[in-house]
């Protein structure tokens, strides 16, 4: 590749030539050669400008020398031109086989490196965990995310760590968890009844109608999840809350788009015009915000007046009720609770349902993985009952296909922003503060480097022990004290709910269906599948689910 400093010389010498000919032949000017002179000149111009436009991007380069390489960041636009907009995670990940596994991009204002090594990774995220444990001041963090009181936006620090203890002892624990499965159970149920009903419909004609897969994983996870944080009163059509659900459904959706708009600064394509606002979404982050904190702050009027009254169950209290009940050190403010509703309702429905509706097309696609886990599940459970939450320990095959789902379709292929406050070195670079770091958790768990056959869809693969501790290959969770605290709450939910769909029916593409794309995928809260998962279920149970029966 031809590099700038020789381009220079280069078009130096095409100056000089072309002065030397002025002095050779200046004397004969006709008419012709005027033209000539002219278009000489325009030459000349333009070479000026190149070499001024060289110099300036040679300087403009020389402030990144310590950093780690990467393509072209060009003045105005940054790296843009080289990672695009769409799946961010394959463009990093095809990169990285030019300039190495930790990367330099200038994207919207802000210095990115990006890690797609385990080496790497474990520096980060064990090794130096403390020194990149922050979230840059993004204006997701200010609006989304309640002027950053989310655990998932808050910076590192007494809030931060303040707000991780309160959900691994009250929300996210064993116990809160077990306390919780009838919730699970029932929507489990509900969606397995209405999948034999639709399967049902149309079998008289030979034909059995198309399940949208994709519906059935999100609603089922909009209702666990609502139930979870809020109980069930808001789904009674008279309660004056339930009358904003609706509205509020489709802000928390604007919410998680507006997220990812802003996700690293100030959400500008073009970090020189970023003050144009050129997409309008400085006026709607800040309206949705506003929308979000009325119905929040409803809610939790709500939820106080039931716990000053005594009106709910004990043994059923919802999240909002619990952390309302906090006493001590542990009491939060009104803006935390927000922010954790905020960190729980979107985020957490949308990557499990993701990682449901691929996991299923992956299952239909490899009908042998299919026939093997349903094998299973009717050795454990017998052919009398539905698989229970209490069974999943007893079927390690059904931790394997989860895993497997989770390795090729992580629903966070990126993990959310890390920010050094201060100077760090990092895999012998040295790295200047406010730096924003990604680890690549999809280029890790699709590397030939570290699988065989990557792109197979193969649980058997974590018959043997990966994913200990220190295998850093392997992290859809991510790791360090920025892991996600509901592991043990997405494993359960996503693990007995394929449980119970591959018990209760055989699926099958429709018909005139080969395959599913696997490969397009879309951005929400989350990568999903781009098109939704549409297949066949028929009925493989000796008996009725509850409602039919
Ligand atoms: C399959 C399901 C899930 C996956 C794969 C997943 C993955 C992740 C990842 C990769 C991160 C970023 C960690 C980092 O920046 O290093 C994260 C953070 C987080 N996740 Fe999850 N997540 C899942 C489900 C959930 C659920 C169900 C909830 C809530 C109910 C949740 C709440 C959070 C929160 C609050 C954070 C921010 C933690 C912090 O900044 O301290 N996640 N998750």
């Amino acid at each position: 590749m031809k590099s700038p400093v020789m381009a220079v010389s280069s078009s130096s010498s095409f100056t000089v030539t072309f002065m030397l000919m002025f002095m050779l032949f200046g004397t004969s000017i006709t008419e012709r050669t005027m033209m000539a002179f002219v278009s000489v000149k325009s030459i000349r111009a333009i070479v000026s400008l190149s070499i001024v436009a060289i110099a300036i991007l040679c300087h403009w380069q020389r402030q990144y020398r310590s950093m780690p390489p990467g393509p072209v960041r060009w003045p105005l636009v940054g790296s843009l031109l080289s990672v695009g907009f769409q799946q961010r995670h394959r463009t990093y990940a095809r990169l990285a086989n030019k300039y190495g596994p930790v990367m330099h991009f200038c994207i919207e204002n802000a210095n990115v490196i990006v890690v797609g090594s385990p080496e790497v990774a474990l520096e980060v995220l064990k090794t130096k965990d403390a020194e990149w444990a922050s979230r840059p001041p993004t204006l997701s963090g200010k609006y989304i995310g309640v002027d950053f009181h989310a655990l998932d936006f808050a910076p590192n620090g007494p809030h931060w760590r303040h707000l991780r203890k309160i959900c691994a002892t009250h929300i996210f624990s064993p116990a809160r968890l077990r306390a919780q499965s009838y919730i699970r159970r029932e929507e489990v149920l509900r969606i397995v009844d209405g999948i034999f009903s639709q399967s049902q419909r149309g079998l008289g004609l030979g034909l059995g109608e198309a399940i949208d897969l994709r519906s059935v994983s999100y609603s089922l996870m909009d209702n666990i999840i609502s139930r979870v944080l809020f109980g069930n009163k808001y789904s009674q059509s008279d309660h004056p809350i339930a009358k904003v659900m609706h509205s509020f459904r489709d802000d928390v959706q604007e919410a998680i788009i507006l997220a990812g708009a802003f996700a690293i600064s100030d959400g500008g394509i073009i970090p020189a015009l970023s003050w144009i606002d050129l997409r309008g979404y400085h006026g709607r982050i800040k309206r949705v915000s506003q929308r979000l904190e009325r119905v929040y702050r409803m809610i939790i009027e709500d939820h106080k007046r039931d716990l000053e009254l005594g009106e709910y169950e004990e043994e059923k209290q919802d999240f909002v009720h619990v952390l309302l009940s906090l006493q001590g050190e542990d009491r939060l403010s009104d803006k935390s609770l927000m922010g954790l509703i905020m960190d729980v309702l979107p985020f957490g429905k949308d990557v499990v349902a993701a990682v449901l509706e691929f996991a299923m097309a992956e299952l239909i696609q490899n009908q042998s993985v299919l026939r093997k886990l349903q094998g299973e599940i009717d050795r454990v459970v017998g052919d009398d009952r539905l698989v229970d939450e209490s069974d999943i320990c007893k079927i390690p095959y059904l931790e394997c296909v989860v895993k497997e789902a989770l390795r090729l379709h992580p629903p966070a292929p990126l993990t959310d922003p890390h920010y050094n406050e201060e100077a760090v070195d990092l895999a012998g670079y040295k790295i200047p503060p406010k730096c924003i770091m990604f680890i690549n958790i999809w280029a890790l768990a699709n590397d030939p480097k570290w699988w065989d056959e990557p792109s197979e869809f193969r649980p058997e693969r974590f018959e043997a022990a990966i994913g200990g501790n220190n295998d850093f290959r392997y992290l859809p969770f991510s790791a360090g004290r920025r892991k996600c605290p509901a592991g043990n709450l997405a494993y359960v939910t996503m693990e007995h709910a394929i449980a119970v769909l591959v018990q209760a029916f055989d699926w099958s593409l429709p018909e005139g269906q080969l395959n599913i794309n696997m490969e397009d995928e879309e951005f929400g809260a989350s990568s999903a599948k781009k098109y939704p998962l549409l297949a066949l279920a028929k009925p493989r149970l000796h008996f009725l689910p509850p409602s039919q029966s």
